[in-house]
Formats: structure tokens, sequence, C-alpha cells
């Protein structure tokens, strides 16, 4: 389901991504108390040591994907474009090491497409080939993607705003309801985290903590 760029922008709000190797609780949990609190969009991100294969990741995807469908959350795939297909999820998200978004467009017809961009450049293909969304970053230090480049701080995003490009933006690295003002104000039009909230003691609080400084800023913009 391609959506207006209106309609992803409000879906970036409060994005959270997650997978079995973030949590400390159990996953579905961490999920249903992150919806409770008022995530507007879920990834599930499969990735990094000791992560799920096969199956194994088939099955948490599905248990993550009817969580999110009972409260209509869109649910997002990263990088497995084939389980995506397979189990008929909302969106993919994919990076510069994955296949061409314009090849993965045309394999998930008209369901979201999110792409990481690092420059003008990818951005600008990113677009052309179409993406719903980039997701830029890490904004901020990070130890939650190993391989994470350089940090980047608000540049990217105000260079991508300067330029006018109006593409739906979410950051993306280190945020947490303490720091994400500053990026809404730069021009996101939403944050994407993992350990903010996959490793709060309250998930659910973080969620709504996250959501009340993402929208505390937009209100006043
Ligand atoms: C997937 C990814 N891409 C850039 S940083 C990152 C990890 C973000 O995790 P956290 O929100 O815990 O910093
Ligand atoms: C690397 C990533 C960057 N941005 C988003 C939204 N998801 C990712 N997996
Ligand atoms: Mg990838």
């Amino acid at each position: 389901m391609a959506v207006n760029p209106q309609a992803m922008r409000s879906l970036l709000k409060v994005y959270f991504i997650m997978g079995s190797t973030n949590c400390c609780q159990n996953p579905e949990n961490v999920l249903q108390a992150a919806i409770k609190g008022g995530i507007t969009l879920f990834q599930f991100r499969e990735k990094g040591a000791g992560c799920l294969h096969g199956k194994e990741k088939e099955s948490l995807a599905k248990k993550l994907q009817a969580i999110c469908k009972q409260s209509n959350i869109p649910f997002i795939v990263n990088d497995d474009i084939e389980l995506a297909v397979k189990i008929n999820a909302d969106g993919v998200h994919i990076g510069q090491d994955d296949e061409a978004a314009d090849v993965v467009r045309r394999k998930i017809g008209s369901k979201i497409l999110g792409v990481s961009v690092h420059s003008m450049q990818e951005a600008e293909t990113a677009i052309r080939q179409g993406a719903d969304y980039i997701g830029i970053g890490p904004i901020y230090p990070t130890s939650t993607k190993a391989d994470a480049k350089a940090v980047q701080g608000l540049t990217f995003l105000t260079e991508l705003r300067s330029a006018d490009i109006q593409i739906p933006v979410v950051g993306i690295g280190g945020i947490t309801s303490e720091n994400a003002s500053p990026l809404i104000e730069a021009g996101a039009d939403g944050v994407s985290v993992i350990s903010a909230i996959s490793q709060a003691d309250s998930p659910e609080k973080a969620a709504a903590k996250l959501y009340d400084s993402v929208n505390r800023i937009m209100r006043n913009a």
C-alpha cells in the first residue's frame, strides 16, 4: 500500500524497529507495550549476532505482524524482501547493500518502500526509484548497529531540507525522548528507535515519552 507523502509522514512519527536480539524481554510483549505507548510504525529487523533465521524468523515475524494488525500499525520488514512478500507485510526497508530500490519496487508493488541513504546522491536515486520514505543516520552515537557509519548529527538532514527535498524522512541512531526534538525541528518527519524502546524497563512509557516529545515539537512548529 504505497502511501501518499502526508500519510507517510504521520506514520514515521515514532517508528519502532526491533528484532529478537534487541529485546531483554519477550519481543511480543515489548511490541504490545510499544504499541500501547503510541508507536506509529513498526519494523521487524532480525539482524546481527544471534539473530533468528528461516522458519524461526518467519514464525516470529508472523506473531509480531499479527500484533501490529490488531492495532492497525503497518508492519515493515527490514532487508528480507522474500519474507515480506511471503507473509504479505505492509512494506520493506532496504539499505544501500540490498537490492536496488527499483528492483525491490517491482517485487513489492504498492507496499511501503523505505531506503537508508547517506548522501544527496543516494537520496536522489532512492526518490527516482520510487521510495516512499528515506532513513538517515546515525544521527547520534549508537551501539546497536555494530557497523553503523560515522555519526552525522543534523548535517545531512539540514542539507536535504535546504535542497528542498521534500520526501518523508526519518532519522535513526541513538535517538531518545531527550534528543528527539532537534531532529524534528531540523525537518525530520519522525524518529526511528531500537534500544530506547526495546531495552527500556517500560517500553510502553518509553514509546509514550517519544510520542509526546515528537508531537509537542510538531504542534509548536
Ligand atoms: C539500524 C541503524 N541504522 C543506523 S543506526 C541503527 C541502530 C539504531 O539503534 P538505536 O536506536 O538503539 O540507536
Ligand atoms: C538502517 C535503517 C535506517 N532507517 C530505518 C527506518 N530503518 C533501518 N533499518
Ligand atoms: Mg539492509
